[in-house]
């Protein structure tokens, strides 16, 4: 069986920050990844993981400051409020004990597409320099276009062209089964095809994004593939729960008795 990460971000959701790790650690997850941790003080969160004994892995860079955005680094005129929110994720990482983050690139209006590529490309550039100097992964991911319209990237083959483009070992491809399903599907030949560019895994029920035992996807075929293409990091459990996250745990109980 893969090792399984819990999305803080939507499991636990109902509790505070430091509430949710703690209720990680108890259900057995052994690493956890955070969406939006900026107003919890790092070094809480790292001494909270510390305390569970669980490995922080990524964090989303903040999504900006107007109520649509959605992260900027694909906003063509926005590139210094990118970067700093590129520089703030980082910093954050580093001090809180995070080995991950994810750059959010936006939505972007058709029109401005192409322009929004060269300023994606120019705001990695700088990102994956700075995360080669920290020892930090940048991770990229492609969102369906029905819970995010306009994001700039829907496929995880635009990720990956915009991943050999940059040609940094720092910048890696976020694979969230649940995109891949919703938006292009054949998600396990396109697990196999991308694999040696995968920084990290995430995955949820199709179309529900609810916990992996229903809907569409059939997860002990994905995990088993997972496992049976050697793949080494963690895969995280990115699902909204349909009730109480502790009763929706079936599927990782079981998995531990595997
Ligand atoms: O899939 C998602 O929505 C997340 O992984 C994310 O980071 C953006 O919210
Ligand atoms: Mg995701």
């Amino acid at each position: 069986m893969p090792r399984f990460s819990a999305n803080l971000g939507f499991l636990w959701a109902d509790r505070p920050l430091l509430a949710r790790i703690a209720a990680a650690g108890e259900a057995g997850f052994r690493a956890i990844e955070l969406h939006y941790p900026y107003e919890t003080p790092p070094q809480a969160v790292r001494d909270a993981c510390a305390q569970t004994r669980v490995k922080l892995l990524g964090i989303n860079t903040a999504i900006g400051s107007e109520p649509p955005d959605s992260g900027l680094a694909a906003l063509p005129g926005r590139e210094a409020e990118a970067r700093a929110r590129i520089e703030a994720a980082l910093n954050y990482a580093v001090a809180a004990g995070g080995t991950a983050v994810h750059v959010m690139a936006g939505k972007v209006p058709s029109e401005l597409r192409a322009k929004a590529r060269q300023t994606l490309i120019s705001n990695l550039r700088h990102a994956a320099g700075r995360a080669e100097a920290l020892g930090l992964t940048i991770l990229l991911e492609p969102i369906n276009r029905r819970d995010m319209p306009d994001y700039f990237y829907d496929g995880v083959e635009d990720a990956a062209a915009i991943i050999a483009e940059l040609d940094s070992p720092a910048v890696r491809l976020m694979f969230d089964c649940y995109h891949v399903g919703v938006m292009q599907g054949d998600v396990l030949t396109r697990l196999r095809t991308h694999l040696p560019i995968i920084g990290h895994i995430q995955f949820a029920a199709v179309p529900s994004r609810a916990e992996p035992d229903e809907g569409e996807l059939n997860y002990p075929a994905i995990f088993a593939e997972i496992d049976r293409l050697g793949y080494a990091g963690w895969v995280g459990a990115e699902y909204r729960p349909r009730a109480d996250t502790d009763d929706g745990l079936g599927w990782f109980r079981a998995s531990r008795t595997r």
